[in-house]
């Protein structure tokens, strides 16, 4: 990737992440941005993507269920240079068993400097974003 395609990056895949209690606001935030999702190739954890294939309607990959190797499978994305984009709608309130995967998750996201969004808002602002096409680079 040069260096323009990290500062302004072309964004046409997505995984869609969520944990349980961020399952609902994800399926409200997906059924609110149905037009811009079309228009991404999307992957889910299998569980969050199940549920959006099913409540809004859009087509996704669903990989496996993140406990069970969904967010490294995601990560594997990541570092094959994959994916543009994640929303991973995070719980901040509770605990979680695969919490290493979640933090190896967020690190390959970082270190790959793949668009990232935590929260409906910064997921909102990353969707419109990646409906406008980056400038031509001369
Ligand atoms: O646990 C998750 C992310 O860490 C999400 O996995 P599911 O979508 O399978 O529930």
């Amino acid at each position: 990737m040069s260096n323009d395609a990290r500062i302004v990056p072309t964004i046409r895949s997505m995984a869609l992440v969520a944990h349980d209690q961020m399952k609902d606001p994800m399926i409200e935030w997906a059924n609110a941005h149905k037009p811009e999702l079309e228009r991404l190739e999307l992957f889910g954890t299998g569980t969050t993507g199940g549920r959006i294939a099913k409540e809004a309607g859009l087509q996704i990959t669903c990989l496996k269920s993140g406990p069970l190797g969904g967010d490294a499978q995601i990560g594997a994305l990541i570092a094959e240079e994959r994916l543009d984009a994640l929303v991973f709608l995070i719980d901040p309130l509770s605990a979680l068993p695969h919490d290493v995967d979640v933090k190896s998750l967020l690190r390959l996201a970082t270190l790959y400097n793949t668009a990232l969004a935590i929260n409906p808002a910064s997921a909102t602002l990353l969707v419109r974003a990646a409906s406008i096409e980056p400038p031509k680079t001369v």
